[in-house]
């Protein structure tokens, strides 16, 4: 089977402390999907709807100019809201407390990409997995500014992870001098907030982060 182009590389997340108005937001996903993005997600923990649905309209719309497919953070409404006005390649990242992937699937359609967090823990990749999860998605593999919260997960996991035949996704603290290393460990998409949108230049920040993912995995 051929493996949709988004399956491998790098996954661009928002944050909206440091993309704090529209125009920060949308000039640094542009320059982000210019220097190569396989997926990027829209994360925005407000609940200022109006803004959300603002936001990620815009940036369904620039996407779908890379063809690059949106993933919204926690919210299969807004998702579905999305799809319903013709942001066909929207889907929808849900952790553990945020819903289920067969109703996330009910309601967005059974070719949408739907991603669980798995933290650190191959039982939460297994059920998710049997679920019909796209990809799944472990972490922290460093600390992270953005979350540092996140539990903490062991690189060796990555590897096990190849047997449920999924996409694996690391996120949590990766930037250019680690990213080597949790691909070397068999990511296949690396997530990252503030190696891309942490600073000035999102298009070399990704370019860099891109001409460093090039190596080879261990175990592909
Ligand atoms: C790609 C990716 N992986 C993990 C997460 C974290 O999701 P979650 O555990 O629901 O935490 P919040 O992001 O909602 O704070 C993610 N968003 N994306
Ligand atoms: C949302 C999330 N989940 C685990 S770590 C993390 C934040 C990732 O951001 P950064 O790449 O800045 O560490
Ligand atoms: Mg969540």
């Amino acid at each position: 089977m051929i493996e949709p182009e988004w399956t491998r590389g790098l996954y661009a997340i928002t944050d909206e402390a440091l993309l704090s108005d529209d125009q920060r937001l949308f000039s640094a996903c542009d320059a982000a999907l210019r220097g190569g993005l396989a997926l990027l997600q829209y994360r925005d923990k407000s609940d200022d709807g109006e803004k959300r649905w603002r936001q990620a309209s815009e940036l369904a719309a620039r996407c779908a100019a890379f063809d690059v497919p949106l993933i919204i953070n926690d919210d299969v409404a807004l998702a579905a809201r999305l799809r319903s006005a013709g942001h066909q390649r929207v889907g929808v990242h849900l952790g553990q407390q945020d819903g289920h992937v067969d109703e996330a699937r009910y309601r967005l359609g059974p070719m949408t990409i739907v991603g669980v967090t798995c933290h650190g823990r191959l039982e939460l990749a297994e059920r998710a997995a049997a679920e019909g999860a796209s990809y799944l998605a472990f972490g922290r593999f460093f600390a992270s500014r953005t979350k540092p919260s996140a539990s903490p997960a062991s690189l060796s996991l990555l590897g096990e992870a190849k047997r449920f035949g999924l996409p694996r996704v690391a996120i949590g603290g990766i930037a250019a001098d680690n990213i080597a290393t949790v691909r070397q460990a068999g990511a296949d998409l690396v997530a990252a907030v503030d190696a891309i949108f942490g600073g000035e230049d999102p298009e070399s920040r990704v370019s860099e982060l891109n001409r460093r993912l090039a190596a080879p995995a261990l175990d592909s």
